[in-house]
C-alpha cells in the first residue's frame, strides 16, 4: 500500500503544488474553504507554508454564505458570533474590519433561550401568548431538563432527549402541561432543535449538552459574514470546481486526485470536508481511514436547518426579535428572525429545522418561501393583506447534529 504511494507521488510531482524543487518550506493541500479551511490555509500561510486549498464549489464559505439579491446583505448560512469576547479567534478580525455586531443575548448558553432577550410567541389563531406563561412554560422546561439529566446519571446506556422527557414527564405528572402551555413546551423543544437542526429524538441525552461555548453571549453580523471571508481568503491560492474524489497517503506526503482527474501532491493536506460528505464516502481514502475513525463518522449524525428571507416593503410585525409559532407538536411549531430590529431592513428570516426543514428542501423555492409566508399569516393575520413579498429560499445546508452515540467527534479525520 505504502510503495504505491510513494510511486504515485513520485509520478505526480509535476502536479499543480508544484514541485520544482525540494519545498521548503513544507506544502499543504487544504480541501474546503468553508471557515475551517480557510482559517488553517490563512494561518499555515502566515507561517511560511505552501498551500493550495481545493474546493468543490464555484464559491468559497461553504456554510457561510452572504446573499445581496435584496440589496443588501443576508447571511443564509451562519450569521450569528457565538461567544462575543476577545478570545473567540473571529473577534479580532471582525473588530479590525469594523463590523458591527447586534447582540441578541448576553447568555451564554447555548439552548432555548440563546439568543431570545426580546421575543414574542403567537399561537396559529393570530393570539399572543402571555409573556408570563411563557415563562412559567420555561421554567417547566428548565425543570424537565434538570430530571433528564438525573436520568443521564442513572442509566449508562445511552437514549435520545424525547425518550428521556416521555420518561420524566412518567415519573413526574406533574410537569405535564396542557392546552396552551403544552403548545409552548413544545415550542421550547423546538428551540433545542434548532440548535442542533435535528429532532429530539435524535439527539443524545448523554453528549446533548458537552459543547462549551466562549463567554459573551451571542451577535449577529449587521452586515454579514462575507467581508470576514473575503479577508481571510485574500492572497490564498484557491482553486475552486476542485471537488476531491481520493486521498492517498504515504511516506512522503500525500497524493490528491480530483474529479476532472487532476492531481496534486503536497507534504500533508488538512481535510475540512463537512462530516455529510464523509459519510457519503465520495471521497476514497488509501490507506483506508483508522477503524475508530470511520465509526465516529458513521455514528455522528447531520441535520438540516434552512433559512428563507422574506422582504417586506415595510414592517408589520411587533419590534422583538424573534416570532415564535407554538403548536402541539414540536414538528409545527417554528420561529421568525426579525432582521429589522438588527439591520434595518424589513426582513423576517424562517428558521426550520430537523424533519421540517428536510421536508421543505423537498419542495420548489416558490414553494418554500409560501410555506413560511403562510406560518406567518397564521400568527398574524390581522396584519397582512396585500403586502408585496419578495422572497428568497436559502441556506438548504446541514449542520452538524449530536445524534445517539456520539464517539470521537473531536477530531473526525
Ligand atoms: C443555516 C445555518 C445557520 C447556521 N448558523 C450559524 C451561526 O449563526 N453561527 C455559527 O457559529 N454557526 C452557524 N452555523 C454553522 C456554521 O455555518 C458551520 O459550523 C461552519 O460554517 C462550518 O464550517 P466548515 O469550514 O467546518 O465547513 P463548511 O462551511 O461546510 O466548509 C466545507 C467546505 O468543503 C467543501 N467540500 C465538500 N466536499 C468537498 C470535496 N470533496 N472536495 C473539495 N471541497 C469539498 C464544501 O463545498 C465547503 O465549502 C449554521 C449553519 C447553517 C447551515
Amino acid at each position: 500500500m505504502e510503495s504505491r504511494s510513494n510511486v504515485s507521488l513520485k509520478k505526480a510531482s509535476y502536479s499543480l503544488v508544484e514541485r520544482r524543487k525540494p519545498l521548503s518550506p513544507s506544502s499543504v493541500i487544504v480541501i474546503g474553504s468553508g471557515f475551517a479551511g480557510l482559517a488553517a490555509a490563512r494561518a499555515l500561510k502566515n507561517a511560511s507554508f505552501e498551500v493550495v486549498v481545493l474546493e468543490s464549489r464555484d464559491r468559497i464559505g461553504g456554510r457561510v454564505y452572504t446573499d445581496y439579491s435584496f440589496g443588501f446583505p443576508v447571511d443564509v448560512g451562519a450569521s450569528w458570533l457565538h461567544g462575543v469576547c476577545k478570545e473567540n479567534p473571529l473577534a479580532p478580525l471582525i473588530g479590525r474590519l469594523g463590523l458591527p455586531l447586534y447582540r441578541t443575548s448576553g447568555d451564554n448558553s447555548v439552548l432555548f433561550d440563546h439568543d431570545l432577550e426580546s421575543y414574542a410567541l403567537f399561537d396559529t389563531d393570530g393570539h399572543q401568548v402571555p409573556q408570563d406563561l411563557v415563562e412559567r412554560v420555561g421554567q417547566v422546561f428548565q425543570e424537565i431538563l434538570d430530571k433528564a439529566d438525573k436520568l443521564r446519571q442513572e442509566n449508562t446506556n445511552d437514549m435520545s432527549v424525547a425518550q428521556a422527557i416521555t420518561i420524566v414527564m412518567d415519573r413526574h405528572p406533574e410537569l405535564k402541561q396542557e392546552g396552551l402551555a403544552h403548545k409552548v413546551l413544545q415550542w421550547y423543544l423546538c428551540r433545542m432543535e434548532g440548535w442542533f437542526a435535528a429532532d429530539a429524538d435524535t439527539i443524545s441525552l448523554k453528549n446533548w449538552d458537552q459543547e462549551v461555548l466562549l463567554p459573551g453571549g451571542h451577535g449577529l453580523m449587521v452586515r454579514g459574514y462575507r467581508p470576514v471571508l473575503t479577508t481571510l481568503a485574500r492572497g490564498l491560492d484557491i482553486r475552486l470546481h476542485h471537488r476531491v474524489t481520493n486521498i492517498i497517503r504515504g511516506k512522503k506526503g500525500v497524493e490528491i486526485t480530483v474529479e476532472n482527474g487532476k492531481t496534486f501532491v503536497a507534504d500533508a493536506a488538512i481535510i475540512t470536508v463537512p462530516l455529510g460528505v464523509l459519510k457519503s464516502k465520495s471521497i476514497k481514502f488509501e490507506p483506508r481511514l483508522p477503524e475508530w475513525k470511520e465509526e465516529a463518522i458513521n455514528d455522528i449524525g447531520v441535520g438540516t436547518e434552512n433559512k428563507i428571507a422574506l422582504h417586506f416593503e415595510k414592517v408589520f410585525w411587533p419590534n422583538v426579535e424573534f416570532l415564535g409559532v407554538v403548536s402541539a407538536t414540536t414538528y409545527g411549531c417554528s420561529y421568525f428572525l426579525n432582521l429589522h430590529k438588527a439591520t434595518g431592513h424589513p426582513v423576517l428570516v424562517y428558521m426550520p429545522a430537523g424533519r421540517l426543514a428536510h421536508d421543505i428542501e423537498k419542495m420548489s423555492d416558490d414553494a418554500a418561501a409560501r410555506f413560511a409566508f403562510s406560518q406567518l399569516k397564521e400568527i398574524l393575520p390581522w396584519c397582512i393583506r396585500t403586502d408585496s413579498v419578495s422572497s428568497l429560499t436559502l441556506g438548504h445546508r446541514c449542520k452538524l447534529s449530536w445524534f445517539l452515540q456520539l464517539r470521537g467527534c473531536r477530531e473526525v479525520i
